[in-house]
């Protein structure tokens, strides 16, 4: 094994379009579209903007976990079990619905005059062996995300560890979510495990990936780069010239490397699976037991 480090390079640009979801509800969903359906393990990234009355009312997921990271306003989260909560600007909710879960996820309407409430989900997905574990979350506010900036480079740590830095999410499927801010000028090479799938996906500004010397990319907001393998290492840099800063997410995760089946918000490995997934939520069993009663309060 070479000791030297290789620049994985970007073999695939993606702009990320709107789309509708939810209920009036407003997507760029850039994994999970027909064009680029699965990256193991990662099924779906959305960059969503919702404001009230729209959202996304009472709805079923199994098999799989959502990570919503918001980035203005704020979204009520409630399910069927009675867990409650608002995520708010800059903060996380990493939930697990494992063998199932039936929850809303609604902007509050007294939101204090932010209508736009602006955010990331992704769905990763959860390996045959834990996709019926018990539904549960991990939340993290904005004060308490793991941040640091060295060299005109912020960093927040929502998944994994940069510079030392670590966040205290546990994932089930090892990932790492970075959510990087480069001032004009600046630049970061940032190590990322040889085999993991790895993706970027551009929030603001406009920057380049790649090898600085031989090939690279340059791409701007609602653009998913895809990293190609045979490296270990992501080169980026905000070219001065823009005078914005660069904002980015760097996400990475071990392939599983199972069949994958989708029905919507039930992801499994076999189509009887996923029929017996219908069965058990249009029957209430097996997980879906609290949605039988059970109607969010916004949705009331
Ligand atoms: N119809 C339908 C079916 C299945 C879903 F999972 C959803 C859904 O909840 C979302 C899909 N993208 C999202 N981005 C952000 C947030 Cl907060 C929620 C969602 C949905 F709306
Ligand atoms: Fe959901």
């Amino acid at each position: 094994k070479s000791s030297a480090t290789n620049t994985r390079l970007v073999v695939k640009k993606l702009f990320a379009r709107q789309q509708h979801e939810g209920f009036g509800a407003v997507v760029r969903r850039s994994i999970g579209r027909f064009e680029f359906r699965y990256f193991d393990p990662f099924l779906v990234l959305d960059e969503f903007s919702v404001s009230a009355p729209a959202g996304f009312p009472d709805h079923p997921h199994r098999g799989f976990e959502t990570v919503t990271y918001m980035l203005e306003g704020e979204i009520l989260h409630e399910d069927c079990e009675g867990h409650k909560g608002v995520i708010r600007e800059g903060g996380l909710q990493w939930m697990t619905a494992g063998k199932g879960i039936v929850h809303s996820e609604m902007p509050s309407s007294n939101s204090s005059g932010i209508t736009h409430n602006k955010g990331l989900q992704l769905w990763i997905n959860l390996s045959s062996r834990q996709k019926l574990v018990e539904p549960s979350y991990q939340e993290i506010e904005s004060k308490d995300i793991a941040e640091t900036e060295k060299d005109g480079v912020r960093v927040r740590v929502i998944a994994g560890e940069w510079n030392g830095v670590k966040s205290k999410i546990c994932t089930r499927t090892p990932t790492m979510y970075l959510d990087f801010t480069l001032s004009p000028g600046s630049r970061i090479s940032q190590p990322i495990p040889l085999h993991w799938n790895a993706f970027v996906y551009v929030l603001q500004g406009h920057g380049h990936f790649g090898d600085s010397k031989l090939q690279h990319s340059a791409a701007a907001a609602h653009h998913l780069l895809i990293l190609g393998l045979g490296g270990d290492m992501l080169e980026a840099w905000n070219g001065s010239d823009s005078g914005l800063p660069l904002r980015f997410i760097l996400v990475a995760g071990e392939p599983i490397g199972e069949p994958m089946v989708q029905f919507g918000p039930f992801v499994m490995n076999t189509q009887e699976e996923i029929d017996e997934t219908i069965d058990d939520f249009e029957n209430f069993r097996n997980g879906f037991e609290k949605a039988r009663h059970w109607k969010s309060q916004a949705a009331s």
